[in-house]
């Protein structure tokens, strides 16, 4: 195994993690967003060429986060809240903790701006990441710096999982529960063991199980996704239906991609006064050995 080497900030913008074995993920200061994770070198995040990194503009992929409204139902605020174009900083730099893992701290407080803007109550999110060998670890912590307010918002990530082909990736955990469709309004209960994206899909699931699979995510990887504090899974594709909507993406990526939404989406997570409120979420990155009996050889082959 090479060297694990600390992770460096390689701009004022940038921070890398850096795990050894061609493991890494970057963290975009700009709304802390997680622009890449590899692992053993092959890329599990999905970023649009069409972003923008203006500093402006949501970057259009990577892991964001939600905060403190989801979708736009207060039209004063940004869609989808104001974290993910805000400028965190750097709490603690990345480190290697044990058995190796590399952990790094990002937080945003509440300033004068955003106060008169968007959110009149006092807060700190501390975003932790930790590298694991085929793991991403996020750990995010609201503090409601209010004396003597609780305060209600919605929190979530917004992961966008790169496919490598849609119609292989059969996404399972989700059977039971009641799901709101965005689309139609309707709300339905998944009979379905498993399911592939192949059309416009803008789902909520609520209160569903802790861990959801995507098989052949990305290939010879599947995905399990587990989460703690967050209980609601949504799905999101515009496909080629919807794409236009959407700013920065494009009808020949929406096949490679699904956004998985893991948060306090229907009903709002209730921080208490000077209190700290935390959720989780665990990405595993499972090696398929079903289908691929020599890991080394199909490695190199991708
Ligand atoms: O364009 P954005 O603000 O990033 O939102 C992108 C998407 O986010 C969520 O997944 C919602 O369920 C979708 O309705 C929305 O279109």
């Amino acid at each position: 195994m090479e060297k694990a080497e600390l992770g460096v900030v390689t701009s004022s913008e940038v921070v890398v993690l850096n795990r050894g074995n061609s493991t890494t993920c970057t963290v975009n200061l700009h709304g802390a967003t997680i622009v890449s994770w590899k692992v053993f070198n092959i890329e599990q995040l999905f970023v649009s060429t069409e972003s923008r990194f203006d500093n402006l503009f949501p970057i259009r992929g990577g892991i964001s986060i939600i905060y403190t409204q989801f979708g736009f139902d207060n039209i004063f605020m940004p869609n989808n809240g104001f974290a993910r174009t805000s400028h965190w900083s750097v709490e603690e730099h990345p480190t290697v903790i044990r058995d190796g893992d590399v952990k790094a701290v990002f937080v945003l407080k509440s300033d004068l701006v955003m106060r008169e803007n968007y959110w009149p109550f006092d807060f700190v999110l501390k975003f932790i990441v930790v590298l694991q060998e085929q793991s991403l670890n996020l750990k995010l912590s609201i503090y409601n710096g209010e004396r003597d307010m609780p305060v209600k918002c919605n929190i979530a990530f917004m992961n966008y999982l790169r496919l490598t082909r849609s119609e292989n990736c059969a996404i399972s955990g989700l059977k039971d529960f009641n799901c709101l469709d965005r689309i139609s309004k309707k709300i339905v209960c998944e009979t379905r063991d498993s399911f592939n994206v192949d059309h416009w899909i803008d789902n909520v699931y609520h209160m569903a199980g802790r861990d959801i699979h995507l098989s052949n995510s990305v290939l010879p990887f599947s995905m399990k996704i587990s989460r703690w504090n967050l209980p609601d899974v949504g799905f999101w594709n515009p496909w080629t239906d919807a794409v236009h909507l959407a700013t920065c993406l494009c009808e020949e990526e929406v096949k490679q991609m699904i956004v998985v939404v893991n948060g306090s989406i229907l009903s709002p997570c209730v921080v208490p006064p000077l209190s700290w409120y935390s959720v989780n979420q665990l990405m595993e990155a499972i090696y398929d050995r079903e289908i691929y009996s020599d890991r080394s050889a199909s490695l190199s082959i991708l």
